[in-house]
């Protein structure tokens, strides 16, 4: 196994590689791009690799399903850091190549609706079809299958494109969410502006059980940053839950509000606490949920069973 490897969704020229350089320690890893979430992901689970760079979450589209959907399922995997990177895509052509001529335009699905108006604007008759990755689609239009591909302008130079047109982006603030994931093991300390992730399994099905789920974290007063229902495979109407929260794993109130989703639902998977991209503080706290409150509680409680309440 490569303790110094990291593979990352390439090939080379994608945005996940220019997120994955904004990593102080890429510059001391062996990065090796892969055609896909699953391959990138899978190199881990198999020890070549020590962490895998991979887009999850589009503040346009949202979920980067491959990568929601392998860390749901297969042999566990933890994210340890995550980054966010703000899109804008060039419209790569091979040199000569004029709007007029432009027949087929392909990118990544999570890139699509972030240019889907300025597709309908700019090309309404072009056929628009799916790459493994926005730079594959470079790739495809330096190899002649396509006419044009919406990419990083970066990825231009590396596949012999121009940008025939360049800062395309639908929605102004458009931000993509990339995680670096490795096996389960020990997690950064809290830093006081942390994430906790995790997959959970609705308890069995009847009226409330989401509510049931939700409450855990709302009693305690811990803010959801995210959660997106995916279906397990299992049949119709089988849903499990991913689910991000403001606050580290050793907070009192995080660690019991897991403890409670363990109790009631039939899995969950713990997917890391680590370190928020936008540094940002978790937001209000509610009356009675800070780590002394728990502490304050819990030894009443003992001086209670000791029969010593009032002390
Ligand atoms: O990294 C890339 O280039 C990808 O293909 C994934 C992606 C898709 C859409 C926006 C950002 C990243």
């Amino acid at each position: 196994m490569s303790a110094t490897r990291y593979t990352y969704l390439g090939p080379a020229g994608t945005f996940t590689e220019a997120a994955l350089h904004t990593l102080p320690e890429a510059a001391t890893r062996e990065l090796v791009p892969l055609s896909s979430v699953a391959l990138a992901l899978d190199a881990v689970r198999g020890g070549e690799a020590s962490g895998a760079f991979v887009p999850i979450e589009n503040s346009v589209e949202g979920a980067v399903t491959a990568t929601n959907d392998e860390l749901a399922s297969g042999a566990p995997l933890m994210i340890y850091r995550e980054v966010l990177l703000p899109i804008a895509f060039a419209l790569l052509v091979r040199p000569g190549t004029e709007l007029a001529g432009i027949k087929t335009v392909t990118s990544h699905p999570v890139a699509q609706p972030q240019v889907r108006r300025w597709l309908a604007a700019n090309l309404p008759d072009a056929v628009w079809e799916s790459a493994a990755s926005n730079a594959d689609g470079a790739r495809l239009v330096s190899e002649g299958r396509y006419d044009a591909a919406f990419a990083g302008e970066f990825a231009a130079p590396i596949y012999g494109l121009d940008p025939l047109v360049k800062d395309i982006a639908d929605a102004r603030s458009a931000t993509t969410r990339f995680v670096l994931v490795g096996r389960p093991g020990r997690i950064s300390s809290a830093t006081g502006a942390d994430k906790t992730s995790m997959v959970v399994w609705l308890p069995d099905d009847h009226p409330g059980a989401l509510l049931e789920l939700l409450q855990e974290f709302a009693v305690r007063g811990i803010n959801l940053m995210r959660i997106e229902s995916r279906p397990t495979g299992e049949g119709l109407g089988n849903y499990c839950f991913l689910i991000d929260c403001e606050g580290h794993l050793s907070e009192r109130r995080v660690g019991e509000a897991m403890m409670g989703l363990k109790r009631i639902c039939p899995q969950v998977r713990f997917l890391g606490s680590y370190p928020r991209a936008d540094r940002q503080p978790s937001t209000g706290r509610r009356p009675g949920t800070s780590d002394a409150d728990f502490t304050a509680a819990s030894d009443w409680l003992s001086r209670c069973l000791d029969g010593r309440a009032d002390a």
